[in-house]
């Protein structure tokens, strides 16, 4: 692909607006207040939906990425498919008492109240090199937790990568937990045609 002088490549824009409108904008979805960025009008669009893939796929392809962590639910559908894309294993962070064998947890905090993350103990080697992906990134509570899990399992975290950004000034200078923070869109803000 040709690649321009400030290293954005041509087409890249176009790309990741159709991946933009693609995405469903919910006002007061789960609660007044929230506009819920809903990625499954996104998997309707073969085309924006392996648009994103690939643009992902061909950030890590050359990284010596060898494991992909996706976060239960939504990120396991970007995550497995970017490790496909890259020749890498996928290892599934669950919520808790899905999965059958032995496990290490983290707690975090949302907005009320608290969640976990859990990985089955054996899934990822010390010193692999892991990228974690979710969806949506907002508070940076879901991510930070799956940043310890893997760092609890000796994993070298490279970098959290997301779809959406929700902008929170907790998740700041695209880090989390100290680990580069990569984000493919901003959030839309507006209605569209759906
Ligand atoms: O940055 P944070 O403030 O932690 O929020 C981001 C998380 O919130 C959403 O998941 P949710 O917890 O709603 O779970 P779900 O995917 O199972 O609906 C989203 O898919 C992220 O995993
Ligand atoms: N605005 C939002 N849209 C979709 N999922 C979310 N998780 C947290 N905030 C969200």
């Amino acid at each position: 692909m040709f690649v321009l002088e400030n290293g954005a490549k041509k087409g890249e824009e176009q790309r990741l607006q159709a991946i933009s409108q693609a995405i469903r904008v919910v006002p007061h979805f789960p609660k007044q207040g929230i506009m819920f960025q809903d990625i499954t009008t996104l998997l309707l669009d073969h085309k924006a939906f392996k648009d994103a893939v690939d643009i992902f796929v061909d950030r890590y392809r050359d990284m010596d990425i060898s494991v992909v962590a996706g976060v239960e639910a939504r990120g396991f559908i970007f995550g497995s498919s970017i490790a496909l894309g890259i020749g890498a294993k996928f290892v599934p962070l669950c919520k808790p008492g899905k999965l059958p064998g032995e496990v290490i947890s983290e707690k975090y905090v949302l907005e009320y109240g608290s969640d976990c993350l859990e990985m089955h103990v054996g899934a990822v080697q010390a010193s692999e090199r892991v990228i974690i992906i979710d969806d949506l990134v907002a508070t940076g509570g879901t991510l930070s937790a799956a940043t310890r899990l893997l760092e609890r399992a000796g994993a070298e975290v490279v970098e959290c990568g997301c779809v959406i950004g929700v902008s929170d000034p907790k998740v700041g200078c695209n880090k989390v937990n100290g680990k580069p923070l990569y984000i493919l869109l901003e959030p839309r803000e507006v209605e569209n045609d759906f």
